[in-house]
């Protein structure tokens, strides 16, 4: 089963190499490994991304001796109630969402950031700000070379998705990281039916990056409707379609669907942490094809259209 996930070499456009120093044809012969896996299988794994594994190591530790704060500490980081309010980051406790509106809530924690984000650090892990904003930098540069490859495999100009992405990091935009802490199980008498630690879904933007601890639990949805477990490869960052390049492709490329399942039983923690690479929030989203398989939609518009009936 594992099999089905395509693991792909990234190291010719990896952020260690000089992105200018990489011409149009090389980039589009791993554009389209990479288009062409993504429009078979649900999910990829890219191998030598560029970036640091200790980087992703200390991000993951920073990560949860935040989330084992009390949580009248972490109640000081809360994200806003509103999802229309522009600074919609912060903590998530458990109990709160439930991705899938029709399932019982998610049985994990999370804690989303943005770049420009001012407040709401918490000052009680030091290195967590430093750490986890060079997690996001990087992340946002590999989001952005792969959009780059998908341009050019696409048969559109390699810099196509630059612009509708210029404002990543700017208040403008949606890209965000998100901290994902799943708790211990200890007393599996606690879990309601058919409850998971992230219940069925896509995400809303446009691609996001995964890096996972080595705990397993995440499944994609394959074509045929069964779930394909990802396990854990070290090293690796995931790569997830999201609705909006569903929406872009006019569905040659499909969203990602996808959960995290509990192991049963007793089980330790789990940690992820995504990076959602997100349109800047004036952006039309249109078919490239120039069909009319969506109607073109304002990218802010749609995103806290979901919100409004997630959270
Ligand atoms: O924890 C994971 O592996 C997936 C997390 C996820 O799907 C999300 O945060 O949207
Ligand atoms: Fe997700």
């Amino acid at each position: 089963m594992a099999a089905e996930i395509p693991v792909i070499d990234f190291s010719r456009y990896s952020l260690a190499v000089d992105a200018d120093k990489v011409p149009d044809s090389v980039l589009l012969e791993l554009g389209q490994e990479v288009y062409q896996a993504l429009a078979t299988a649900p999910f990829l794994l890219l191998k030598n991304c560029g970036i640091e594994e200790r980087l992703v190591r200390e991000s993951f530790t920073c990560s949860r001796q935040f989330f084992e704060l009390p949580a009248e500490v972490k109640q000081k980081y809360r994200r806003p109630d509103d999802p229309h309010d522009d600074n919609y980051n912060g903590w998530v406790g458990q109990g709160v969402e439930s991705v899938n509106p029709e399932g019982p809530v998610d049985l994990k924690e999370s804690f989303s950031y943005a770049l420009w984000m001012e407040q709401k650090w918490p000052h009680e892990v030091v290195s967590f700000k430093p750490t986890l904003l060079n997690l996001n930098r990087q992340a946002m540069s590999l989001g952005k070379r792969i959009l780059q490859g998908l341009a050019l495999a696409m048969g559109l100009d390699r810099h196509f998705f630059d612009g509708p992405h210029k404002g990543a990091g700017t208040r403008n935009s949606m890209t965000a990281t998100r901290c994902n802490y799943y708790p211990e199980i200890t007393d599996e008498t606690v879990i309601l039916p058919n409850q998971m630690r992230i219940g069925e879904h896509a995400d809303y933007v446009t691609l996001t990056l995964l890096f996972q601890d080595d705990q397993g639990g995440l499944e994609v949805k394959t074509k045929d409707g069964t779930w394909c477990p990802v396990l854990p490869v070290p090293g690796t960052v995931g790569v997830f379609v999201d609705l909006l390049l569903q929406r872009w492709t006019a569905d040659k490329l499909k969203a990602t669907v996808h959960r995290v399942i509990m192991p049963g039983g007793k089980c330790p923690a789990r940690q992820s942490i995504i990076q959602l690479i997100a349109p800047d929030d004036d952006v039309e989203v249109k078919c490239v094809d120039g069909s009319d398989t969506y109607e073109p939609v304002n990218a802010r518009s749609f995103v806290t259209g979901i919100f409004d009936k997630t959270y």
